[in-house]
C-alpha cells in the first residue's frame, strides 16, 4: 500500500563562480537534507550550475546522462537511496541545447528528462528581456515517473504559465508536479505564488517550485521564493530570497479529499470541450 506521507526537500541553493563548486555545494546540500532531515526525494532548482544566460548555457551544456553533473547527483543519490530531480542544467545532444531536468532514483539509476517545452521569451522593455529561443531547442516530451507509489511528473520554470500543461498532467495521472523554476524579480511577486497555486487548484495537485536563491550581482536576479502548495491551493511552505532549505511531509490523503468534497475532474464536461495531448 502506498504511504500516506512522503518527506521531500526543496533546495533553494546559492550560485557559484563555478560549475564545479555549485555541483560541490549541491552535492553538500542534498546529504543534509536527506541524512539530517530525512528527505526521501529532494528537488533542486532551475540552472543552478551555471549563470542563467544564453551564453552560459552554451558554454555550459553536456550530455544528459552522462555527463559530470548527471554522474554526480546519480552517485549522490544511490550514496543515499533517495529519489532525486537534479533541478535543471544545459544539455547538448546532437548539437542542439536544451534546458533539462534530469532525474534519479535511489539505485542511482536514470529514470528520465525532461526538456523544458515552453521557451522563457519575455520582452518588458527596461526590466526583463530573455530569449531562450535564441539558442535552445524546445521539448517535446511529457515526464512522469512514480515514487512510493505517489505519481510526479516534472515541468521547469515558463511551463507554468501555461493550464494545459498541468492540465494534460493531471490527465496522465500526475499528483505531484514539480518545476524547478528561476522567475525574474519582477514578475515573481506578481506572479510565483498566484501560478502554484491556481496550478495546483485546477487539477487537485501539489505543485513545488524549487527556485536558485536570488544573486544580485547577476544579469539576470531570480526571484527565489521556493514554494509548495497543496491540492487545496493553499501554500504549504515557502521560501525567502536567501539559500535556504525546505523540508515537509506530503500528506498524501489531501489527494483523495479534495477529489472527493469538489468533484471538478470527474464534472469536465468533455462532451462540450476537451484536451488532446498530440505527442
Ligand atoms: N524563467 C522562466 O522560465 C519564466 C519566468 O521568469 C517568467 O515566466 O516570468
Amino acid at each position: 500500500m502506498a504511504p500516506s506521507k512522503i518527506k521531500i526537500a526543496l533546495l533553494q541553493l546559492d550560485s557559484f563562480p563555478t560549475k564545479q563548486a555549485a555541483i560541490s555545494n549541491a552535492l553538500t546540500q542534498i546529504r543534509s537534507a536527506a541524512k539530517a532531515k530525512g528527505a526521501k526525494l529532494v528537488i533542486l532548482p532551475e540552472c543552478w550550475n551555471s549563470t542563467y544566460s544564453a551564453d552560459e548555457f552554451e558554454r555550459s551544456a553536456e550530455k544528459i546522462p552522462g555527463g559530470e553533473t548527471s554522474v554526480a547527483l546519480a552517485n549522490t543519490a544511490k550514496e543515499l537511496g533517495i529519489w532525486l530531480v537534479g533541478g535543471t542544467y544545459p544539455e547538448v545532444d546532437a548539437g542542439k541545447i536544451h534546458n533539462t531536468c534530469a532525474v534519479f532514483g535511489p539505485q542511482g539509476e536514470f529514470i528520465g528528462k525532461y526538456r523544458k517545452m515552453h521557451l522563457f521569451d519575455m520582452d518588458i522593455p527596461g526590466i526583463c528581456t530573455f530569449s531562450e529561443s535564441s539558442v535552445l531547442t524546445p521539448g517535446k516530451e511529457f515526464l512522469t515517473f512514480s515514487v512510493e507509489g505517489l505519481n510526479v511528473g516534472i515541468g521547469i520554470c515558463y511551463d507554468q504559465r501555461f493550464p494545459e500543461f498541468a492540465a494534460i498532467h493531471r490527465q496522465l495521472g500526475t499528483d505531484f508536479l514539480i518545476f524547478p523554476s528561476a522567475f525574474d524579480t519582477y514578475t515573481g511577486p506578481m506572479h510565483f505564488e498566484l501560478i502554484a497555486r491556481a496550478r495546483a487548484l485546477d487539477n487537485s495537485m501539489f505543485v513545488a517550485l524549487c527556485a536558485p536563491a536570488r544573486d544580485t550581482s547577476k544579469d539576470y536576479v531570480a526571484y527565489g521564493y521556493s514554494t509548495l502548495c497543496d491540492p487545496w491551493g493553499r501554500v504549504v511552505c515557502r521560501a525567502g530570497e536567501h539559500p535556504e532549505m525546505l523540508v515537509v511531509d506530503l500528506d498524501l490523503t489531501l489527494l483523495e479529499d479534495i477529489k472527493k468534497k469538489i468533484p471538478v475532474l470527474k464534472q469536465k464536461r468533455n462532451d462540450v470541450y476537451e484536451l488532446v495531448r498530440k505527442k
